[in-house]
């Protein structure tokens, strides 16, 4: 299904386009941020206790076999199945214990057992590794009345992992599966990105402070929370918040000392196209560039994308929810990629618990619930009626985007849509 086409018939006056900047479909915009963004190159040398969250930028050889040795993968005694004649049983002294971290010389010579515990060495001789359940102790023999196969029970040096075999490429992100592979391949210092230095500026003259005063006409600020709460990531150091000053001069002197001390500077609000909204011209008189500004989708429209100087710039509208939405589509995609870390397939589909009226246009990015599973096992999801870029009240009972193609005016319950889980980081 092709779901990310760019707006055939405008729908409204709201949707109209600016013939001098026409929207572009969200896929464009992402293969833009793919093609122009090139990873920071900063990295720094970590040890395993503190690269959870980084991104690896070396790979990680092994620096022996894994396992190094032959070893026990069973509590019990270690055999020559060689030496067993005839069809049994077999009565074996015990003639050395070998406990897992000791290095062991007694070789298994004959019809000889050597009591051994679950990742000691393989005693030189031995060939298979009885279960101690399989066998009757007494004093100082052992009765074992079935031939075990030559290899039981004995994990092989090498067989987990060669010498200097590749355990991860770089741009793996590193959590716990990613760490203990390096544990076991020896690599105990990585080579890691440092972390994106992003700048924060939200505007808009008519926000304060979340629950402090506030007047007439003046809001509780969402998106400086929000976004914090959102970079509060392994790649992100937050190097500066501020509010956005409420005129041209004050924007440019603030955009132009983030650009110059981040690799990201973030804006919320004015980008939209009233003359209070500051935000774009600011960036041009910094000699900024667009990469893209407007993308065919709703909400969040106005996002934009480009560079000053060294620094990207990402500008995502100031209704908080259209700020969420483009926040999770193309923030999270520009991060990954200034940090090395390549794009991560996370849209799958789902089905509709109902049907589905709207006004055709523009993609429609709309937050919906995951609500379990039908009868053919697909997952559904279940939605408002309508996507209502300023009631911040129903973020928290999303899960995800649900991608409604421009051009569907009606799909009924169990169409088949795209949907985007939102990060949990
Ligand atoms: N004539 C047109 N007007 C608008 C258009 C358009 O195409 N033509 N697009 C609309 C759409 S769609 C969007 S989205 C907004 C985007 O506007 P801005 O990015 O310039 O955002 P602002 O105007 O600054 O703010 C929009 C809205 O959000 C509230 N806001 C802003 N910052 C915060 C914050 N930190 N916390 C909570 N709420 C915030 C602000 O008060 C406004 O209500 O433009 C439309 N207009
Ligand atoms: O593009 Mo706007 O985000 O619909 O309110």
């Amino acid at each position: 299904m092709t779901i990310h086409q760019a707006i055939a018939s405008p729908g409204c006056g709201c949707d109209s386009q600016d013939m001098l900047h026409p929207l572009i479909s969200i896929d464009e915009a992402l293969a833009r941020i793919a093609a122009h963004t090139v990873p920071v190159g900063r990295t720094e040398a970590l040890s395993l206790d503190h690269v959870f969250g980084r991104i690896l930028a070396q790979p990680v050889r092994s620096r022996s076999m894994a396992p190094a040795f032959d070893n026990a993968a069973m509590d019990g005694y270690a055999i020559a199945t060689s030496a067993l004649a005839g069809a049994g049983p077999w009565v074996l002294p015990v003639v050395v214990r070998v406990p897992a971290g000791q290095a062991v010389t007694t070789p298994v010579a004959g019809a000889v057992a050597a009591r051994i515990f679950t990742g000691a060495p393989i005693p030189e001789g031995a060939d298979a590794v009885v279960m101690q359940e399989d066998v009757l102790r007494d004093g100082d023999v052992i009765h074992l009345s079935r031939r075990p196969e030559p290899g039981k029970n004995i994990r092989r040096a090498g067989s987990d992992m060669a010498k200097g075999t590749t355990v991860l490429d770089k741009g793996r992100r590193l959590g716990p599966r990613e760490i203990a592979a390096c544990a076991a391949a020896g690599a105990g210092i990585l080579r890691v990105r440092r972390r994106l230095r992003v700048a924060l500026l939200v505007t808009g003259d008519e926000v304060r402070r979340a629950g402090g005063a506030r007047e007439a006409a003046q809001i509780w600020d969402v998106n400086t929370p929000m976004l914090t709460a959102s970079l509060a990531t392994a790649d992100v150091d937050i190097v500066a918040s501020a509010q956005g000053a409420d005129n041209l001069a004050g924007l440019v002197r603030q955009l132009g000392e983030m650009a110059a001390q981040a690799d990201l500077v973030i804006t919320t609000g004015g980008i939209s196209v009233g003359e209070e909204d500051h935000v774009k011209p600011a960036f041009m008189a910094l000699g900024g560039e667009i990469l893209f500004s407007g993308v065919a989708i709703k909400p969040g429209k106005p996002v934009s994308v480009g560079r000053i100087g060294k620094a990207h710039w990402l500008g995502l509208p100031g209704n908080p929810v259209s700020a969420f939405v483009t926040g999770q589509v193309f923030g999270l995609a520009l991060i990954r990629a200034l940090s090395g870390e390549g794009p991560i397939p996370t849209r799958r589909h789902v089905v509709t618990a109902s049907p589905i009226r709207r006004k055709p246009g523009r993609c429609e990015l709309r937050p919906a619930r995951l609500a379990g599973f039908d009868a053919q096992g697909r997952e559904i999801v279940r939605f408002e009626d309508a996507t209502h870029s300023a009631r911040v009240g129903l973020l928290s009972g999303a899960d995800g985007l649900m991608f409604l193609p421009a051009d569907a005016d009606c799909l009924p319950a169990g169409a088949l849509v795209v949907f985007q889980p939102f990060c949990q980081s």
